[in-house]
């Protein structure tokens, strides 16, 4: 069996060798031909599955993608092909969950205590926004979750309306892009949404790019309107609009999930798919291909409060204002969007991280969020 694989997974040869006869391609050079003797496509979201990237594919039995996200792939054209399909939906959950949390430490880094006053309305409470609630209501941060079709579904978690939604505080986006019907969420924050926005709300958005309309948020911006925006993910993606950048407090290049372990289980849901799909025994755990925790010394936590003990910890193991401010300075064109992307200095998630807390109890949030504690 054939396997092509995209050459951003990590630990790809090292589960797919025993699967198949496996090769890594580039999603800048790859072709029509070179699927012609492929039996298994696996992407990452950089790879547009379209008809013409398999009008050659006649041998294709299965394409999966490492990502939550599955709008690169044209399903309507795979179900016509009889291809299936699949997804790693809930990989990176957990490091969307960090990012967001580290987006807020950093907006309220100069009144932290203000922050547990806040509501945070969570739109799309799947893999993600659930990740993110859990992680707000352990640190007793208010939130409002807003999921039609969860709800339509017999969800039994309390939904509110997306106008509700637009009353809170901070409002975060972890929605599919959906471009039709009636859950579409393409605009889902048009000109009229984002005119409505108070000055003191926070959006964030690290779901697609398309649910924000960009161009609707740069007139408001260069009309004079001040919106508190943190994005990590654009419209037309690598070809994003690069004078939205700057008027964004927090700007990233779709790196959200881009933590080791989010992107290593991507790669692992997709060998435990193949194994299923092939019925081939599951011989590799998860857990034997990461490296060892990092550890991180945080003596300065003691007299802290719990917030102030959170915030540091989140900050010290990954500081969203890293990568805002190295995307602002030095990604200027589509290629290097691409460039950045691929060369993104991959971070852990708390719970591979040990705090190194010096000789007193730390705040027991840590522990909830994930952290390890060690004692000098
Ligand atoms: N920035 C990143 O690196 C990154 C990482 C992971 C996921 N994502 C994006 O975030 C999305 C969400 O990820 P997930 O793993 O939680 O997916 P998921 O499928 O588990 O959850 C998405 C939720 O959104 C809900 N939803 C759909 N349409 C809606 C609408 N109109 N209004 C409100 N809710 C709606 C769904 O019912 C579902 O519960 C992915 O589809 C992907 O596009 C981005
Ligand atoms: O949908 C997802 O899982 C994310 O957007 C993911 O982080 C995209 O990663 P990429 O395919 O760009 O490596």
């Amino acid at each position: 069996m054939k396997i092509l694989y995209e050459d951003s997974m990590p630990y790809a040869e090292h589960f797919f060798s025993k699967v198949g006869e496996c090769q890594a391609y580039s999603s800048q050079t790859l072709t029509p031909e070179a699927l012609q003797d492929v039996d298994v496509l696996l992407v990452r979201s950089t790879t547009k599955v379209t008809e013409k990237l398999l009008s050659k594919a006649h041998k294709l039995k299965y394409v999966a993608t490492a990502t939550a996200g599955s709008d690169h792939l044209d399903k309507p054209m795979l179900a016509r092909k009889s291809i299936p399909w699949g997804s790693a939906a809930g990989c990176n959950a957990i490091a969307v969950a960090e990012y967001v949390l580290s987006c807020l430490m950093t907006e309220y880094a100069s009144d932290l205590p203000s922050l547990l006053t806040k509501t945070v309305g969570i739109v799309g409470a799947g893999h993600v926004g659930s990740q993110l609630d859990k992680r707000l209501k352990l640190l007793g941060i208010n939130t409002k979750l807003c999921d039609p079709p969860l709800h339509a579904s017999g969800d039994h978690r309390e939904f509110v309306s997306i106008d509700e939604i637009c009353e809170c505080d901070i409002i975060s986006l972890h929605v599919p892009f959906v471009a039709t019907g009636e859950y579409s969420t393409k605009h889902m924050f048009d000109s009229k949404r984002l005119t409505q926005l108070k000055e003191s709300q926070l959006l964030i958005n690290a779901c697609r790019g398309e649910v924000i309309d960009n161009q609707a948020a740069k007139t408001l911006f260069e009309s004079g309107k001040a919106m508190r925006l943190n994005m990590d993910v654009w419209e037309n993606e690598p070809t994003i609009d690069f004078e939205l950048v700057p008027h964004c407090r927090i700007g990233t290049a779709h790196i959200a999930g881009h933590s080791l372990e989010g992107k290593a289980r991507g790669t692992y849901f997709l060998y435990q798919q193949l194994c299923e799909r092939f019925q081939l025994p599951q011989k590799l755990s998860f857990e034997s291909c990461l490296p060892n925790a990092d550890v991180i010394e945080m003596s300065q936590l003691e007299g802290k409060s719990e917030i102030e003990q959170v915030s540091a910890a989140i900050l010290a193991t990954y500081n969203v204002m890293d990568d805002s401010q190295g995307f602002k300075k030095q990604v200027k064109s589509a290629a290097d969007f691409v460039y950045s992307r691929k060369h993104y200095a991959i971070r852990r998630e708390f719970a591979s991280v040990t705090l190194k807390t010096g000789n007193f109890p730390v705040s027991e949030a840590l522990y909830g969020l994930g952290f390890n504690t060690i004692h000098k």
